[in-house]
């Protein structure tokens, strides 16, 4: 397998209280060029694996694995985008994509790769604006095309359209759709969205309230572009399957108000 999680737990010490388990005994593989969502409720260990994934953290046990090699740290072998674009404002949308290349690219190829991307993102004729000139929804497709420019197997994404309007989610969702079409890069996409997962994803891994384990793991078998009136079905057994781990979280949030 390309990325395989063997038996991954992890917990977080804290001042004066009992150690926070955020996940347990995760066991996860994940072939080269699957689009893999990971999808459960707030809390859940969703951005903690992923970031362990990443290189950005380590199992507290464990291994996480990438191409046979144990993740350490993070590389040019996976990249991120995360909920906010993170973009530099005093640089232009092209050297925000060029940046990141500056080692291992010279100045020709880094052009090419700026102009690659950021046309499969749509930006081509903003290459020369600034962040503060762009919407949000814009912002986040120049942080798609960073990450891709370093074209890495493998893209992590951590709810990339969270903090965007639902319309611009819908394009942006699109177009991540055929990006992953093109490239057949491995993708590792956490989202709050039933929806979303089910519209991009070829697997679905949905974790339980914390601590995080995996209690389900499916696969999406329906044509792309996927249809809403494709997927409604599949929506509903999902989120049938979410609600006793969200009823669980509002439960476990409701004991621990009673109690201080
Ligand atoms: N660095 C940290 N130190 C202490 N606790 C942490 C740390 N990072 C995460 N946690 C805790 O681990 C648990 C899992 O957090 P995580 O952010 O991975 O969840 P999530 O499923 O991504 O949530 P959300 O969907 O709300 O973003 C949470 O209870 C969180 O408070």
């Amino acid at each position: 397998m390309y990325l395989d999680i063997d038996n991954v737990s992890k917990s977080f010490q804290r001042h004066g209280e009992q150690p926070l388990t955020a996940l347990e005994n995760i066991n996860l593989s994940i072939e080269e060029g699957e689009f893999v969502s990971l999808l459960g409720p707030s809390g859940c260990g969703k951005s903690t694996l992923l970031s362990m994934i990443a290189g950005l953290s380590h199992p507290s046990s464990g291994t996480a694995k990438l191409a046979n090699q144990e993740i350490t740290e993070p590389g040019p072998d996976k990249s991120m985008v995360f909920q906010e674009p993170a973009l530099f404002p005093w640089m232009s949308v092209k050297e925000n994509v060029t940046f990141p290349l500056r080692k291992s690219m010279n100045k020709q190829d880094r052009e090419n790769a700026a102009r690659l991307y950021l046309k499969m993102v749509h930006l081509s004729q903003f290459a020369g604006n600034y962040p503060h000139e762009l919407s949000g929804g814009m912002q986040q497709r120049v942080a798609i095309a960073r990450a891709l420019a370093m074209d890495s197997k493998l893209l992590l994404m951590d709810e990339p359209f969270g903090a965007l309007d639902e319309q611009t989610r819908h394009v942006l969702q699109e177009e991540v759709d055929k990006i992953w079409l093109d490239t057949r890069k491995t993708i590792v996409f956490v989202t709050h969205s039933i929806r979303e997962a089910i519209k991009l994803s070829d697997r679905v891994i949905i974790m339980s309230a914390r601590p995080g384990t995996i209690i389900s793991d499916f696969n999406v078998d329906l044509n792309r572009p996927r249809q809403q009136k494709d997927m409604a079905l599949l929506e509903e057994e999902v989120m049938a399957m979410l609600k006793t781990e969200i009823d669980n979280v509002m439960k476990e949030e409701l004991q621990h108000a009673g109690n201080h």
